[in-house]
């Protein structure tokens, strides 16, 4: 699905990615001004790697506002580029003024529990970017701590490459390498202080910082059902893949014969019927409830 993005008067479109479109607020000149973007989450939802034809209502404001939320109790850990909340009205509670900052070129990505391509690289290899883990392990594994496992930044349409630590140091050096390192870890161990006390694992998650001079400054979103694996607690259980969080009605229809879809065709998946839109909508809104104790207004 090409979507024309939306056009926001005051702002220039610069970018847009699978889920979330980025401008640039315009100067008393009239150009794009340097030190600042707009980041607008959209209701769009990807699934086996397509973005569906059937946007999530409330999506883009409930991740955003769940962002916001992990941004302050992470403040202390690391800075963010968050400016601002005051956006124009189209975007209203599902946009973010941001600094604009000097993207460091990785994916840096936290694991806590093995699935996935980790879990992948852990059968072929024992270990996960380099990092040898225990024998045993399997798929939902609970990792004996949060590993560092970065990637590379692939353009839209494309995937994330894995990398070895030592790629990252000859990227951004030895010093930046182990400050991002860290902090990912840190980021994803302080998430599910949080999170699992409250029914949701996160079992990894991906963070993208930016520089500020010398400082290392959290950007993108933070914690979130799109950029991170959100498990329900209460349905553990190491040796399968385990149920999505939020993602899980929508994959359940797909490959169920209702869809009339098949994953192996390379086809486009088909619109979702309502009652899969709602539940998974609902879903969305019992995450951010259940992290934030909030309750969730669109
Ligand atoms: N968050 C944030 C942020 C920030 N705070 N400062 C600068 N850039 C970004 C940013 C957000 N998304 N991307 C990746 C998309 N790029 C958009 C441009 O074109 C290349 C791809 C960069």
């Amino acid at each position: 699905m090409s979507e024309v993005p939306l056009q926001l008067p005051g702002y220039a479109h610069v970018y847009s990615g699978k889920v979330r479109d980025l401008y640039a607020p315009l100067g008393a000149d009239g150009a794009p001004r340097a030190d600042q973007l707009l980041l607008v989450a959209s209701d769009r939802m990807s699934a086996y790697d397509f973005v569906l034809d059937t946007p999530i209502p409330d999506k883009g404001v409930v991740l955003t506002q769940m962002s916001l939320w992990w941004f302050d109790r992470l403040a202390d850990l690391v800075p963010h580029h968050v400016v601002s909340t005051d956006v124009p009205a189209a975007v209203a509670g599902r946009a973010v003024l941001v600094e604009r900052l000097e993207m460091l070129p990785v994916e840096c990505v936290a694991r806590a529990y093995l699935t996935g391509g980790g879990l992948n690289e852990y059968r072929s290899t024992g270990a996960v970017s380099g990092i040898a883990l225990p024998e045993g392990l399997v798929d939902g594994s609970r990792l004996p701590e949060p590993i560092f496992t970065p990637s590379t930044k692939a353009p839209v349409g494309e995937h994330d490459e894995p990398i070895p630590y030592a790629g990252v140091v000859a990227e951004i050096g030895e010093d930046l390498a182990a400050r991002v390192r860290d902090l990912t870890v840190r980021i994803l161990q302080r998430g599910n202080e949080i999170a699992t006390d409250r029914g949701i694992i996160l079992a990894d998650t991906k963070v993208e910082f930016g520089m500020r001079g010398d400082d290392v400054v959290l950007a993108d979103e933070v914690l979130t059902p799109d950029s991170s694996r959100f498990w329900p607690a209460d349905q553990w259980e190491p040796g399968h893949p385990q149920p999505s969080y939020d993602k899980q009605f929508v994959r359940d229809w797909l490959t169920s014969p209702a869809s009339g879809w098949d994953k192996a065709s390379g086809e486009a998946p088909p619109a979702l019927p309502d009652d899969v839109v709602e539940q998974t909508r609902a879903k969305y809104v019992e995450a951010y409830e259940r992290l934030t104790g909030q309750t969730f207004r669109a």
